[in-house]
């Protein structure tokens, strides 16, 4: 039979859609594979252009007597695009979505814009002259020039940047300076470093036993040639920053990069400088707020071998270095290292991929580790390496529950419990700082009892029910819906409603109680303009404000030594979203949160004020007792299929007509069912949990069964049926593997 290729010739933003097709000759067949770079004829005039197979495919696409045929496959078929490319192919195929799609996200896509010309202002004068003209400018009110040499004489250099948007001098007054001497104007290419540069401060810490027994075992791997797959479960506060460091020191003395993932929230002037201090220049960062022209800067320094480090959001794992020796993912349980756009991938499984191309290390990190990892761990997939005490031997904090029910019953209606505001008061005396966090995920509308703390499930499915604004309370998993309801099924109160206080709230409500401290307040609110989250953490690590209050952003990995009691105010508003990963997520929240105290000389407390206070998620957290935690969750998992026991795939139809969307669902659901597959569950249609956006309806199928594969063979036979069937070409197709926060 047949073959053809699909090959890109140009990799750039504009061009990636144009597809050429060769056929493969006999030869060639066995060898040929995606990624690979091949010689082909182009054009008229014999002559021969590189490209990159896409595609491998027994359709011909046009007149069979016109496809030309591959010349061969280029000697030197390992370029960084190549294995770029073979992921993308990789990702495409266990994740859903087009080549096309899948290539955008993975390949360093090339912008028209050039990289900026950056313009730095030099003294040319002495000191002494400089002086003297200064005093002059000064003298003749030329306010401008001498605003302008008071900073050069000061910093020496300053940018073109600076000069005009901090110091506010124009174009012209920096030509007349140049003309009297007293200044030059260098150009530079600019590659948009990210990284604030700054005075170094080189410290290296002896490593602890733990820290130093986890390093030797991924080193030892590597001297005999075996690249692991690690999962670093380290207490908080243990110090795997510190590991990730010292390995990727070895790895940069074997001549090799290295990715480190960490979540966009954590990625902090603090986070960055600790590796600066260690590792200068040679690092760099992605995040959300670079352009696209600055992430592709990063990229090209990346290739040209001027930096051996990328810090970054799950984006960064596409870096194109081309000898990478070790991907670290920081916060391995965080949710944002699955992607909501397609292809659907997960940071974790993309990057041992792209590890196993190259024989890189892959180092999984967290003090509460996710499930799946830890269930891997546990069957010898990953090796596990425990740090199981906090550095220098400081103690866990101490954690106190406090039952809500209990304080409504002696007439406490505040939002701070008796236990927690005695807590305070007595920090606030000592002048040690206090964070008070809020768990509240975006539009959880659950609903539950203020007197009793029951939350209403679903019969079928064992998660909450959301509440919709059209009166009702529907189960996001399988459809069933009941009326609102108006007393509690429980205990008749008639306290039942979702939980409303946010930290706005709360802010006011502390400033009220604890007039003389100082507060912060950490949320989507405060931190929506550029910079604000940082000066919020640095304000707080300053020990500018006595309290910080804030939604989970405020837990993610921050080290403030001086933070000696941590109140969580209400520990079930993340056990009440309708995800089966609910507990899981409350019991990684609650432990990291109490991780933020007592992390210095001092030992910490921490309050969990919940209304279960008998949950295993929140009896767990209080412990810091991961492995009762993962006992109990797994039993859970089984008893339900849930992953990592079983796998799921959300099979989302989008349409701006409510029926089509239905019936899209309705003839996917028909096509599985005569798949024949044993043990295959299928729930739905049902409405996502917010059905109607923009107009656009939104229905979903659910599926479960024990092996991943089946569920990739269901989406390779539903993108085939789609692909076929030109009423379908409205529909807005989408899967998502082993979902995280569902459509
Ligand atoms: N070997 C060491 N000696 C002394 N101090 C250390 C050492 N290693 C790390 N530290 C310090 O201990 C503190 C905690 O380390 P780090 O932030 O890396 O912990 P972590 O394990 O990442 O914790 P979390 O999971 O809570 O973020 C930091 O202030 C760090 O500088
Ligand atoms: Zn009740
Ligand atoms: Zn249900």
């Amino acid at each position: 039979m047949a073959l053809y290729a699909n090959i890109i010739i140009d990799i750039s933003h504009e061009k990636l859609d144009r597809l050429f097709q060769y056929r493969v000759p006999e030869e060639l067949k066995p060898v040929l594979k995606i990624g690979m770079q091949v010689l082909v004829p182009f054009g008229s005039g014999g002559r021969k252009l590189c490209g990159y197979v896409i595609e491998l495919t027994d359709q011909a696409e046009y007149d069979v007597r016109k496809i030309k045929e591959i010349t061969e496959i280029c000697k030197d078929s390992v370029a960084i695009e190549s294995q770029l490319i073979a992921l993308a192919f990789w990702m495409k195929k266990n994740y859903g979505g087009t080549m096309n799609q899948a290539l955008k996200t993975v390949i360093p896509i090339k912008q028209k814009t050039a990289a900026k010309e950056k313009r730095i202002l030099v003294l040319a004068a002495d000191e002494k002259t400089a002086e003297e003209q200064l005093a002059e400018f000064r003298r003749k009110h030329n306010v401008a020039r001498a605003r302008l040499l008071e900073a050069l004489i000061r910093e020496r250099e300053l940018s073109g940047d600076v000069v005009k948007e901090e110091l506010n001098v124009g174009l012209n007054v920096v030509r007349a300076m140049e003309k009297l001497g007293i200044l030059k104007i260098r150009t530079e290419q600019d590659y948009r470093n990210p990284v604030r540069q700054r005075e170094r401060e080189e410290r290296k810490f002896l490593l602890s036993e733990s820290q130093q027994a986890a390093v030797d075992a991924v080193l030892r791997d590597r001297r005999e040639q075996r690249q692991g797959i690690y999962l670093l479960h380290g207490v908080t506060g243990s110090g795997k920053t510190e590991v990730y460091m010292e390995l990727i020191a070895h790895n940069i003395a074997e001549g090799k990069q290295a990715i480190v993932l960490i979540p966009e929230i954590a990625l902090t002037y603090q986070t960055v400088r600790r590796f600066y201090d260690r590792f200068g220049n040679r690092v760099s960062i992605l995040n959300s707020r670079l352009s696209a022209g600055e992430r592709y800067d990063q990229f090209l320094r990346a290739k040209r071998g001027e930096i051996d480090i990328m810090i970054g959001p799950r984006s960064a794992l596409f870096t194109p270095f081309s000898n990478l020796g070790l991907i670290i993912i920081d916060e391995e349980h965080e949710s944002s290292y699955k992607s909501e756009t397609v292809p659907r991938y997960h940071a974790r499984e993309t990057a041992i991929e792209r590890a196993g191309m190259t024989g890189a290390s892959v180092i999984l990190g967290s003090a509460t580790p996710s499930i799946e990892s830890y269930t891997k761990a546990q069957n010898g997939e990953y090796h596990l390496l425990e740090m199981k005490e906090r550095i220098s031997k400081r103690p866990l904090p101490t954690c106190y529950t406090v039952d809500l029910r209990e304080e409504l019953k002696t007439g406490n209606r505040s939002i701070l419990s008796r236990k927690l505001q005695e807590l305070m008061e007595e920090r606030l005396a000592k002048q040690e700082q206090i964070m008070l966090f809020l768990n509240r995920r975006g539009m959880s509308g659950f609903v539950s009892c203020r007197s009793c703390g029951h939350v209403i499930k679903c019969p079928h499915c064992d998660v909450s029910l959301s509440w919709h604004s059209n009166g009702k309370m529907i189960c996001h998993y399988c459809g069933y819906e009941e009326p609102e309801a108006h007393v509690c099924p429980e205990c008749g109160s008639r306290y039942i409603s979702g939980f409303k206080a946010g930290t706005q709230k709360i802010e006011m409500l502390v400033k009220k109680r604890f007039p003389k401290a100082r507060v912060l307040r950490m949320d989507f609110d405060t931190t929506r303009k550029k910079e604000s989250y940082e000066k919020i953490l640095s304000a707080f690590a300053n020990h500018e404000a006595d309290i910080l209050v804030g939604t989970q952003m405020i837990v993610k990995g921050h080290d403030f030594p001086n933070v000696t009691l941590v109140g969580v105010l209400a520990a079930d508003l993340s056990l009440g979203v309708s995800d089966y990963r609910a507990s899981e997520r409350t019991f990684q929240l609650l432990t990291q949160a109490a991780g933020r105290a007592g992390r210095g000389d001092r030992p910490g407390e921490v309050v969990i004020q919940t209304y279960q206070p008998e949950h295993y998620s929140i009896v767990a957290a209080a412990a810091q007792d991961y492995a009762s935690f993962y006992a109990h969750e797994m039993e859970y998992r089984r008893m339900l299929c849930y992953p990592p026991v079983w796998n799921m795939l959300l099979i989302l139809s989008a349409a701006k007509n409510e029926e089509l969307a239905y019936q899209a669902s309705e003839r996917m659901k028909r096509v599985i069912a005569a798949l024949g597959y044993q043990n295959l569950f299928v729930v739905g249609p049902a409405d996502t949990a917010v059905a109607k956006v923009n107009d656009i309806y939104k229905k979903v199928l659910y599926l479960k069964h024990a092996d991943y594969a089946v569920l990739v063979d269901v989406k390779d036979r539903l993108e085939h049926f789609i692909n076929g069937n030109r009423e379908l070409k409205n529909i807005v197709v989408q899967f998502d593997f082993n979902p995280m926060n569902g459509f």
